[in-house]
């Protein structure tokens, strides 16, 4: 395990409630995040990665029922948060992107207002305050920060995407989890995101749980990677460790149900930065 990590998830055992009987989405699952690190979770469609995500940031709801196992957060169990300490983790330590995130924007407010709204009520800012922190973020994404007098409906979905993320960066989070951060959109735009999300890990050192469905891109982007089959975390390491030498038969048929993968350019830049 790793040394002072920043997230550690000890044997999380989640059940989804039914009136005849219960479903095990989450079975014993154990993972640490160290400061500044992305660890992916892969794996088929349904196998609790998602149900994963939604637990660290709480936000796990009935049917879903935590069963057993700790999250800690910089040691502090998360599980354990009163409301007052919840609405102070979530954002300020964990941001959330989802996949359909960029519609996650208020249709009828101005980019301008939805920051104000999130820094108003976490820090307590002015309008003119709030303006000038949209503006540094919006600039760290690419979006030139006129653009906050905008609506959502006058961006791209990959804009709307990097707004959220700006948005998300905001409070700067110690930890982003993401989930499916880029499904909806196009491979292009998918892989400029990416790269703009790997830059400012660098820079401003907040670790990431990235959950994707697209094996090349998990591989380029992560540090370390976990192998999820049916709610077991079956394999953990680090990412090159686990492309190249999987140890488990389930990790193997997943890289030989892929494509083999050219290139490794998120890494290569990351190494060079
Ligand atoms: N509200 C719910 N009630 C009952 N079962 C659920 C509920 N939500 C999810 N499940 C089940 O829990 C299992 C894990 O779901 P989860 O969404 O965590 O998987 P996933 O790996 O994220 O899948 P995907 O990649 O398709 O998003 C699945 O079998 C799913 O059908």
């Amino acid at each position: 395990m790793t040394a002072n990590p920043l997230l550690s998830v000890q044997n999380l055992t989640i059940d989804y409630v039914g009136a005849q009987s219960d479903f095990r989405a989450v079975d014993d699952v154990s993972f640490d995040i160290a400061p500044g690190e992305v660890f992916g979770l892969a794996g088929e469609s349904g196998c609790g990665k998602s149900t994963i995500a939604y637990a660290v940031n709480r936000l796990h709801k009935p049917p879903a029922l935590i069963r057993q196992g700790r999250i800690l957060f910089e040691g502090q169990d998360v599980l354990d948060l009163d409301d007052r300490a919840l609405r102070e983790f979530r954002w300020h330590k964990v941001a959330m992107v989802f996949q359909s995130a960029m519609n996650s924007l208020n249709p009828v407010l101005r980019v301008e207002a939805q920051f104000h709204d999130l820094l108003k009520r976490h820090r307590g800012y002015t309008k003119a305050q709030s303006r000038e922190r949209a503006a540094e973020m919006l600039r760290l994404v690419d979006i030139p920060p006129e653009r906050m007098r905008d609506y959502p409906h006058q961006f791209s979905g990959g804009m709307r995407q990097r707004i959220v993320i700006a948005i998300c960066m905001a409070l700067d989070p110690s930890l982003v989890v993401m989930d499916e951060p880029t499904t909806a959109l196009d491979v292009v735009v998918q892989r400029e995101i990416l790269q703009r999300i790997d830059e400012l890990r660098r820079s401003r050192g907040f670790s990431v749980l990235f959950i994707t469905h697209d094996l090349g891109l998990m591989v380029q982007f992560c540090d370390r990677i976990g192998i999820m089959l049916r709610g077991k975390l079956v394999e953990q390491g680090p990412a090159e460790q686990i492309y190249h030498r999987p140890q488990h038969d389930y990790t193997q048929q997943l890289w030989a149900s892929f494509p083999s993968l050219h290139g490794d350019p998120i890494k290569r830049e990351r190494a060079s930065g």
